[in-house]
């Protein structure tokens, strides 16, 4: 691994090179176990924690099947995916790997008794197997994380539609934390050359999810002027949605807990927000029972904030806490769009608000091939920025997944996986310089 490292630092290293490093047998990775599925049988959600479920091991090399290629991850970021997966909620991983082994002989590689986690990467690609032409070895890359097998019409106008649809990482195995990745070569995107590693790694899921989600026509379609709810707008998917709605000329409404997301919201350049923290409010009265006064209460300050309008589009992940204000508070003809359920997923509304006013919901998940290729343009023209704030080692994972898990982040938090300290990779420093200020946003706020 040293020498692999050695070469991708070195300037010298011509792409030959790469390709003929020889590769190591094994290789270290973050990982939960089958064996410990039920660990923690019986805990409430919140005290389920990462760091006991979350380890590093040292694991062989897959085989490089066709259409495929090994990446040295360098960087990496935790997603929420893998949170849940850390925690064996709502399901235990093990059965989407069981199921994707079935599916085929070259599948079953993916069915082990422990699975490599995390869905973004950036890093160098390795090797890369029979039919790929587009990507060589030596190509410094990101990786989405949609894996299709593409064999169906069902997903040939939308790759998010294949009945095979898989996310890296989470349903497949050999994911991103970890020193080497195994992909399908369509995940491969060019790295923005004005990022490093770490800067790189952190927007991928959350940014083309955001892009599907509020942007594309797939999703809200959002225009010009659109208020926009935006959830959870300092986080993982948030960050990137007042981006977004920023950058394409709509009035986001940020939603956050804290003066401090407040703030970094305020330096994004949105105007109006609301800590839901300070303001109290309290959309359940018990478990089963919703308030509606409460809704009435947060819509009231939407209008404060909007000069007496309301919604048009609302950005939704938290799920059943929030569900029922969301749909109220969103404007005739509006639109509530989908793309999770944090705090539980068999949401209540008061469907009178949804039909008589003729609102739509909409269900999204990550993001087709074309999308998440616009998405990282995007960051690659310097429009969207990564909002990276922490940046853990490899080794300290479990704390990094700890922190999200508990809502103790702002943005994206990294991971260090080849590479040996943060700042590497940058290559168009340049264009760097003209956005610093925004790329260095959330750091250590
Ligand atoms: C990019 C990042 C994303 C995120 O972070 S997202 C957040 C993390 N992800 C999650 O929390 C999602 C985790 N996944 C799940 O919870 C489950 O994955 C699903 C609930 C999404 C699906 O569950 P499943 O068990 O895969 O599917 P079923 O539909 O419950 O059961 C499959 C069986 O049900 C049959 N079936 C499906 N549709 C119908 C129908 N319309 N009528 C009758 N039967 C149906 C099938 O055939 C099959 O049957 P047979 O078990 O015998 O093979
Ligand atoms: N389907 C898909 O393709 C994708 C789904 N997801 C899912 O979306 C969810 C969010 O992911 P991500 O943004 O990365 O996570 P983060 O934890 O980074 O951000 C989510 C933010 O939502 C807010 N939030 C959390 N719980 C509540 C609540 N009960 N009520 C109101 N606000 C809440 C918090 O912000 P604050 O405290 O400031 O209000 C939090 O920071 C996860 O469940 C994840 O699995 C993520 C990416 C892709």
């Amino acid at each position: 691994m040293k020498d692999i490292l050695d070469a991708i630092q070195s300037p010298d290293s011509t792409k030959a090179d790469i390709a003929a490093l020889p590769l190591p047998e094994s290789y270290r990775a973050i990982t939960v176990h089958k064996d410990e599925t039920e660990m923690f049988a019986g805990l409430a959600t919140r005290d389920k924690d990462p760091r006991k479920s979350i380890h590093l091991d040292e694991v062989p090399v897959p085989e490089l099947g066709p259409g495929e290629a090994l990446v040295a991850v360098m960087a990496s970021s935790v997603n929420y995916n893998s949170v849940w997966t850390s925690i064996f909620e709502p399901l235990s991983t093990f059965g989407f790997l069981e199921r994707y082994g079935r599916t085929n002989e070259l599948a079953r590689r993916h069915d082990l008794p422990y699975h490599v986690i995390g869905s973004d990467l950036a890093g160098v690609v390795l090797r890369t197997g029979p039919g790929v032409n587009a990507w060589q070895p030596g190509d410094e890359v990101v990786a989405h994380c949609l894996s299709v097998e593409l064999e169906s019409s069902d997903g040939h106008n939308d790759t998010m539609l294949d009945p095979e649809q898989r996310i890296w990482g989470f349903e497949t195995n050999f994911g991103g934390l970890a020193e080497i990745a195994l992909v399908k070569s369509n995940q491969l995107m060019p790295k923005p050359d004005h990022l490093s590693w770490e800067e790189a790694a952190a927007p991928g899921l959350v940014n083309s999810t955001a892009y599907r989600q509020l942007v594309s026509r797939n999703g809200a379609g959002m225009k010009q002027g659109d208020n926009v709810l935006i959830w959870g707008a300092s986080g993982g998917l948030g960050s990137y949605a007042t981006q977004f709605a920023l950058a394409g000329g709509a009035n986001p409404i940020c939603v956050v807990s804290s003066p401090q997301k407040a703030e970094i919201c305020r330096s994004m350049g949105a105007e109006a927000i609301i800590d839901r923290n300070a303001e109290g409010y309290r959309f359940w009265k018990d478990e089963q029972t919703q308030d509606p006064k409460e809704w009435k209460r947060f819509g009231k300050r939407i209008r404060e904030l909007t000069g007496g309008e309301d919604i048009d589009i609302v950005f939704e992940h938290p799920g059943r806490e929030t569900f029922g204000a969301s749909v109220f508070v969103t404007r005739k003809g509006g639109t509530i769009t989908t793309c999770a359920s944090t705090s539980g997923y068999m949401h209540e509304y008061d469907n009178r608000y949804l039909w008589m006013s003729l609102k739509r919901i909409i269900g999204s998940h990550f993001a087709n091939y074309r999308e998440a290729w616009e998405a990282n343009r995007l960051v690659a023209k310097g429009r969207i920025h990564p909002t990276l704030s922490k940046v853990y080692s490899l080794e300290d994972t479990g704390q990094a997944a700890y922190d999200v898990h508990r809502n103790l982040h702002q943005g994206k938090v990294g991971v260090l996986c080849l590479a040996p300290e943060e700042g590497l990779g940058v290559r168009d420093r340049d264009k760097r310089a003209q956005h610093l200020d925004a790329i260095n946003r959330f750091r250590n706020v």
